[in-house]
């Protein structure tokens, strides 16, 4: 049995951690799987490489569109595949070699590991590890419903969709999420038949309703979308598959994606023999320290947290880290940094793209504010003439007691990058007018159509 001052579970944002601080420490690093974790190797960083490729082959089929004339030839696909991974895989392994080979102070364990006592870990390979301290960043899975299960077919997730030896003629997608919707897009972008397979009665659900009702009359005239129709059987066909919806709709394809949400793995770690409690839906449970119910135990990343956002886990991995260096159970919490979870963007990185932040307008409503609405259309600004953009818009919502930000959200081109004003705006209590009159806006740039939402509120 090795006993160390910290044990990590996880090298997706639990490897951050180590830095130069903890060179005096003796730690453990537990991983089961590629080194680097989700974002690294099938999550933000991957998907968005294709992303980008998808994006090249959209802006050639509408070049027409600003008097150029392009045709897109072809989709190599395998030298994609070569593109991304061949950057991504030398990098993983390089994480790995580095704290294997480099870190004196660091010893990696290969395996499966889960709790057998408090801060005592079995690390699925044979050995018993003690720790002063632990940091359980475990991340989460694909969900796999059981009627695919039950039906016996080959199905892809995230982890094996993005190495597919060639490029499927036909996808079905069940779900209607981030994974699904960005997937769709990158597929159907290069060259694939789409289908998906939606529940309810809107694709991206989460959003605002103005943006997920626009999103999914623009992905319905693209994509073969069927909604709030549930799959019910799944069938092989061939090297394919056959899905059979509620009303009898048979859709099929050359492969089938599952992207239905991921599930934390808190429930792989006997977290109970450590004495860590876990929410109903399976994630850790953490306070604003992030510290687990369980004395010297911190979660953090997607095992814990209520966002599955890579920056949201690279923000917990910093307090984690902050708060590993302090004495986190002692009496003086105020040498402690908490986790800050009001205001967390996200976007969806699609066709157009999606972001978003804070309240919706329905759930400022029910919240009981006197709101203030304003849409701004990208058509309307300067930058958006010279898209000849037709279908993007900016939302903001704000209080008008108070003129703060309640939300904002955005479709359209660029939307992840427009939109980081209004992040910055509500983060630091920005009134609306103060963002809007208290700073030059470049023109005639493309957040000038924030600047125009903003005055228009
Ligand atoms: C397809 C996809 C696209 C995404 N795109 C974005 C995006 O654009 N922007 C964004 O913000 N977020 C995105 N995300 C979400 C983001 O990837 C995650 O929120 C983030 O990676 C979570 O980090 P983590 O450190 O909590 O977990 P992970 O990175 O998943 O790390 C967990 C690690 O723990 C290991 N592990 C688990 N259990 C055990 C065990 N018992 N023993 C040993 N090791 C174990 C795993 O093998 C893994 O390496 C995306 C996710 C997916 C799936
Ligand atoms: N750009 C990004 O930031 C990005 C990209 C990908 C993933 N992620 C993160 O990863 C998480 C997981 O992504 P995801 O897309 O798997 O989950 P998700 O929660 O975004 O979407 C899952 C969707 O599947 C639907 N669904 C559930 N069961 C279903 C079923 N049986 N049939 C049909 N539909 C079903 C749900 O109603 C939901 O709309 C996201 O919530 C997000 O936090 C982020």
């Amino acid at each position: 049995m090795s006993h160390y001052d910290l044990a990590i579970i996880g090298t997706g944002s639990g490897n951050s951690i180590i830095d130069e601080r903890f060179d005096g420490r003796k730690v453990a690093i537990l991983e089961q799987g590629t080194f680097g974790g989700t974002c690294l190797n099938v999550g933000c960083i991957p998907t968005k490489m294709y992303v980008y490729a998808a994006e090249v082959a959209q802006t050639v089929r509408k070049a027409a569109k600003y008097g150029v004339d392009a045709t897109l030839d072809g989709v190599r696909w395998s030298d994609i595949v070569d593109r991304v991974f061949g950057r991504i895989d030398p990098i993983a392994a390089g994480g790995d070699r580095y704290r294997t080979e480099d870190c004196a102070n660091v010893t990696v364990h290969r395996g499966h590991a889960r709790f057998v006592g408090e801060r005592t870990l079995d690390t699925g390979a044979g050995e018993i590890v003690t720790a002063d301290q632990v940091v359980v960043a475990a991340g989460a899975r694909p969900v796999i419903p059981q009627e695919v299960l039950d039906g016996g077919v080959r199905y892809y997730t995230n982890d094996d969709i993005m190495r597919l030896p060639k490029l499927p003629e036909s996808l079905v997608i069940l779900g209607s999420g981030f994974i699904a919707m960005e997937f769709a897009h990158v597929f159907s972008a290069l060259g694939t038949r789409v289908s998906v397979l939606a529940r309810t009665g809107h694709l991206l659900r989460h959003l605002d309703h103005d943006l997920a009702e626009h999103f999914t009359g623009l992905a319905t005239d693209r994509w073969d979308v069927h909604l709030s129709n549930p799959a019910t059987a799944f069938r092989p066909v061939g090297d394919g598959v056959e899905v059979e919806l509620a009303d009898g709709t048979i859709v099929s394809g050359d492969a089938l994606l599952v992207a239905v949400g991921r599930t934390p793995n808190g429930d792989a770690l006997d977290a109970a023999a450590g004495g860590i409690a876990l929410h109903d839906d399976g994630r850790i449970v953490v306070d604003e320290f992030q510290r687990t119910t369980a004395h010297g135990v911190f979660a953090l990343g997607d095992v814990s947290s209520p966002h599955q956002l890579k920056h949201v886990a690279n923000h917990e991995a910093r307090v984690v880290q902050h708060n590993l260096l302090h004495d986190a159970w002692g009496r003086d919490l105020s040498v402690l940094r908490r986790s800050d979870h009001r205001f967390v963007p996200s976007a969806v990185f699609t066709d157009p793209q999606v972001a978003t932040i804070g309240l919706t307008e329905e759930q400022a409503r029910a919240q009981g504010y006197d709101v203030a609405v304003k849409i701004q259309y990208y058509g309307d600004v300067a930058y958006g003439w010279a898209m000849e953009d037709t279908e993007g818009f900016c939302k903001v919502i704000a209080d008008r007691t108070t003129g703060k930000l309640l939300g904002a959200h955005i479709l359209g081109a660029q939307a992840s990058s427009v939109i980081q004003p209004l992040i910055q705006a509500m983060s630091f209590g920005l009134t609306a007018r103060e963002t809007a009159t208290g700073q030059y806006w470049i023109h005639p740039a493309l957040p000038e159509l924030v600047e125009n939402a903003l005055l228009g509120l």
